[in-house]
This record gives structure tokens, sequence and C-alpha cells, in this order.
């Protein structure tokens, strides 16, 4: 396995956010998260990237315990984190600085990062020159740079139009099959879990843990997806574990 939470549990003080946490994900998989608002699901990310303990159990990538954040796990959150002060290039270039890649490389490398999310004609342009679908592939265009093997991925589409949202879902996925990254996607959007994960995890409300896995698959991966009729029937499969564990009151109104 690739990654492994093994019994979990997050406390922020008297507060339990994670309990009997349990997830196996494998190399190379696109594994989506979804669960409801609160449930802990960036939780599981910041203590995945090692920048929070978890308060019991234990998180294992390739079979050693997550001590810190480390180069081998990149990740993209909601918010484009890009520098309004460096054009796009100078963004994918400043995480490459860290890993010790030679000034004189890492034009080039950021470079053919830019071009791998289609913007290598814009690589002299400042952020506020970008539009958001743009500027979230420079932060996917920085985190891929560094060449880490797990992406993780807090959300990254949540701000963006419909559109521009399932262009970048469809380009995730080229990418992924291009690259063989093991990625880790939260979402609240169910479509979206379909859509790009080959297994969705469905979380519980807090405290977290897994409620089911449920193995998406599909033929092929190419073509309309969404008009599949098993497309369907997972959306709803995944609709009916969200509202099984839904409050009674939020039943009632729901
Ligand atoms: N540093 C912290 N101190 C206290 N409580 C926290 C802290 N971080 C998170 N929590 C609580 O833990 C719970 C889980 O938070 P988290 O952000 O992981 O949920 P989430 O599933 O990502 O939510 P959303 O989908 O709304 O982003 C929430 O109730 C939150 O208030």
């Amino acid at each position: 396995m690739k990654i492994r939470f093994r019994e979990v549990t997050k406390e922020f003080g008297a507060f339990t956010a994670l309990s009997g946490f349990n997830l196996d994900v494998r190399p190379g998989e696109f594994l989506t998260l979804v669960g409801p608002s609160g449930c802990g699901k960036s939780t599981l990310l910041d203590l995945l990237t090692g920048l929070v303990k978890p308060t019991g159990g234990e998180i294992l990538v390739d079979g050693r315990p997550v001590e810190g954040p480390g180069l081998d796990r990149g990740v993209v959150f909601q918010q484009y984190a890009l520098f309004p002060w460096h054009t796009a290039l100078a963004n994918v270039e400043f995480g490459l600085e860290a890993t010790g890649v030679p000034r004189r490389k890492r034009a080039s490398i950021a470079l053919r990062h830019l071009e791998l999310v289609g913007l290598g004609g814009f690589a002299s342009h400042f952020p506020h020159e970008l539009s958001g679908g743009m500027r979230q592939r420079v932060a996917i265009a920085r985190s891929l740079a560094c060449d880490p093997e797990v992406l993780l991925m807090d959300e990254p589409f949540a701000a963006l139009d419909a559109q521009t949202r399932e262009t970048l879902q469809e380009e995730l996925l080229d990418i992924w099959q291009r690259t063989g990254k093991t990625i880790v996607f939260i979402t609240h959007a169910i479509d979206e879990a379909v859509y790009l994960g080959q297994r969705v995890a469905v979380m519980t409300p807090s405290p977290g843990r897994v409620r089911e896995v449920v193995d998406v698959d599909f033929d092929t991966r190419s073509g309309d997806l969404r008009a599949d009729p098993r497309f369907g029937e997972y959306r709803h499969r995944i609709w009916s574990l969200l509202r099984e564990e839904a409050s009674p009151l939020a039943q009632a109104i729901g």
C-alpha cells in the first residue's frame, strides 16, 4: 500500500474530529474522499502532509510513519496560493528551489510542467493576468514539478465555475494517466468524486471515519462518463450513504 491510515484519531482539546479512521490507498490510485462539512477531510490531509500529528493511531506512506512534511507529498489547496509578484514560471520554479534543483535547470523543468497543464504560452504572465482556472493549473504545475509520488488535493476546483471545473477535471485525469501519481482528492461534490475516483471513500459526520469505500468501475474512462447509466448509479449510492449518515434533523429538512 502507498498510504495507510490505521485507527487514526485526532482530537482538538475536548473535540474529537476523527476517530477510528482506517483507509488504504494503493500505489498509482486516484482516490476521492467525500463527506459532510466538518467531518475532518482537511484534517486528514493535514495529517498526511505531516503538518499535524494524530492523537492516536498511525499514518504510513510506503510503510514508514509520516514524521513531517516531505517532498514525496505535494499539496494543492482550494486557494491558489501563488505569489502575486512572481510570474507563472517563477511560481513553479519557486517550488523547485526547496528540492535543491540547480538554478539553471529550474526554468526548463518549470516550463515543461506549465506545458503539461496547457500553459506553456503563459509562462511570463502574472497571477492577476490569469483566470481562476489558469491559476489553479499553475498551482498544480508547481506541485507536480517537484515530482512527488503522492498528490494531495483539497477541493482544488471548488472556487471555479462549472465549465472550468469540468475542463480541469478532464485535464487532471489525463495528467494522472500520464504521470502515474497516487492522488488523494477531497471534495464535497458527489459528481466530482465519481468522475475522478477509481474508488470513493465516503466519510461519516464528525467524528469522521470511513463509512464505506465505493469502487467506481467504468469499462473505460474515455468518452462522456457522466452519460453512462452507471454514473447515476454510483452517484445515487454515495448520496444514499451520505444521507443515511446525516442527522435526523438534516433528514427531516433535507
Ligand atoms: N485547529 C483546530 N482546532 C480546533 N478544532 C479544529 C481545528 N481544525 C479543525 N477543527 C475542527 O475539526 C472538525 C473537522 O474540520 P475539517 O476542516 O477537517 O473538516 P472538513 O471535513 O474539511 O470540513 P469542510 O468540508 O467544511 O471543509 C471541524 O469541526 C473543525 O471545527
